[in-house]
């Protein structure tokens, strides 16, 4: 789980209650419990082995002063429960010197939002329709409550018809906002980053910080920042888009005919193409229906014809391996460092390799096979949705589109054990597996019909060229990076 800026421990011994941050303790006259709204079993609750009554760590959304003597403490728990459990909590407390509880308020707030703007200015799209459509209750009930306690501003938008999230990002006021989130799947963040890049303005458009909640089918975005137990829990969520900077993440540019759109998750063909595209009379079970799906797609042994080339970087996944933990050791790049020094090349976002119309240029190195494959997907997130890390070595901004390609012959038990193997991303090692490192790859499908799908979107069945640009957008984040998704 991410580490949050700051975290405050509650404490209740049975005489008092103190509110302790870094070494400093403010005491309270009998904390008002009895009055206040707080959830049951959060305070006083069972006796813990620290010898206090309980000891409760929580995350400081806002602290206010109430009528001159009374502190209130607005929290969110971080926790791994049902995700649309209501995570706000109020403590109030009476306040004995005003002086002392302004100056502390002052002190603790600037540590809870050190280095980012409390109360920031969002604009919020809600997909009504998204997953199993639970996108309202979850604004409504869990979101919108921490967003008003954390003393967040909004407008807000209920998407109406496909494309509308990415109208509303092409015409937004951009400077009216501190960020952009999606309470959706990440299809209406894919419309977002479509919508921003094509602006007159995209070279500061695409500066725009996003930010996901958790509500639709595949929730790559959420799932790649919080990880697998967190990564479908609102609150969490909510906090990361509170309390997070700005992280630069890379774009992949597509080119397809003569049109170019961008991705910013993965572009699919054969099995996971299908599995995404092919899976809507499953909807009603929400993220599990990609498991099932891939399973029955899988045990079908259905390959599909085409002609692979790509650009590697790397392809010893031993050596992916090494870089991954390498780089996770690393400061990490924040998006108002590398912006400012990438706005010159952001200028014209020019794809280096050319477009699917080119030609492909041998001193490009460029490799070229034809075969059948049970899949090929380039991918810029490690988790394509709940349950499968498919490109567990993404990172987000090494400018390279990591590569997961299943060959034909991969045969029925050999696929059974690489979809476990997805569910934690040890798929990579399989000795069927390939997975590379690619700084750009091309698909140019050998049949008729079927199905590509780049971020979830219905893209048509004509050959494509993926080609990553390093962090030409940014993610509100907590810790820089996305979470752990391949073993040390
Ligand atoms: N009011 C609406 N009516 C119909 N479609 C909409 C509406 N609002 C948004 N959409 C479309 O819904 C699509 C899916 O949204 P999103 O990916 O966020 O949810 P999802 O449930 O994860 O996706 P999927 O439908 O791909 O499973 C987006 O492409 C968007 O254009």
């Amino acid at each position: 789980m991410a580490s949050f800026p700051f975290i405050l421990q509650v404490q209740n011994s049975h005489s008092q209650i103190e509110l302790n941050y870094n070494g400093q303790q403010l005491e309270f006259d009998q904390p008002d419990l009895e009055g206040t709204k707080q959830s049951s079993g959060c305070l006083p609750c069972g006796p813990s082995s620290s010898g206090f009554r309980s000891i409760k760590t929580v995350e400081i959304l806002n602290i206010t002063i109430r009528q001159e003597n009374t502190l209130v403490v607005a929290t969110c728990t971080p926790k791994n429960g049902p995700k649309n459990e209501s995570a706000l909590e109020m403590f109030e407390f009476q306040v004995k010197d005003l002086a002392l509880a302004q100056q502390w308020q002052q002190n603790v707030l600037s540590h809870v939002y050190k280095d980012v703007k409390q109360g920031r200015h969002y604009k919020i799209l809600v997909n009504p329709f998204g997953g199993q459509g639970h996108a309202k209750r979850i604004w409504e009930h869990t979101a919108e409550p921490l967003f008003k306690a954390a003393g967040a501003t909004y407008d807000l938008t209920y998407t109406t018809h496909r494309y509308h999230a990415k109208e509303i990002a092409r015409d937004l006021n951009i400077r009216q906002y501190d960020a952009i989130i999606s309470i959706s799947g990440d299809g209406v963040l894919h419309e977002v980053v479509n919508g921003l890049m094509e602006r007159p303005d995209a070279v500061v458009a695409h500066k725009l910080p996003l930010g996901a909640i958790p509500a639709g089918s595949g929730n790559a975005l959420s799932f790649s920042l919080l990880g697998e137990d967190h990564g479908s829990h609102v609150g969490n969520a909510v906090l990361g888009i509170l309390k997070g900077k700005a992280m630069a993440v890379d774009l992949c540019s597509v080119t397809q005919k003569n049109s170019r759109f961008f991705s910013f998750v993965l572009q699919s063909f054969g099995l996971i193409a299908d599995v995404d595209l092919g899976s809507e009379h499953l909807r009603w079970m929400g993220e599990a229906r990609f498991t099932v799906s891939a399973v029955g797609k899988l045990l079908s042994q259905a390959s599909y014809p085409c002609e692979l080339a790509y650009i590697p970087e790397e392809s010893n996944v031993e050596k992916i391996r090494a870089e991954y933990n390498n780089r996770r050791n690393q400061p990490v790049a924040w998006a108002d460092q590398t912006h400012d020094e990438m706005d010159q090349a952001h200028a014209t976002i020019v794809d280096r390799y050319g477009s699917v119309v080119d030609p492909i240029k041998e001193s490009d190195g460029w490799v070229v096979e034809k075969d059948r494959y049970i899949t090929v997907v380039g991918a810029k997130l490690p988790w394509i949705s709940k349950g499968s890390v498919s490109h567990p070595a993404a990172q987000p901004n090494d400018g390279l589109v990591d590569l997961l390609v299943f060959p034909k012959d991969i045969g029925r038990a050999a696929g059974l054990q690489v979809m476990i193997g997805v569910e934690t991303g040890e798929h990579v090692f399989h000795e069927k597996v390939r997975y590379m490192k690619v700084k750009a790859f091309r698909v140019t499908p050998g049949a008729a019909a079927g199905y590509i799908s780049v971020d979830g979107e219905h893209t048509p069945y004509e050959p494509y060229q993926v080609e990553p640009h390093r962090g030409l957008i940014s993610v509100l984040s907590v810790d820089g990076r996305f979470a752990r998704s391949m073993r040390e």
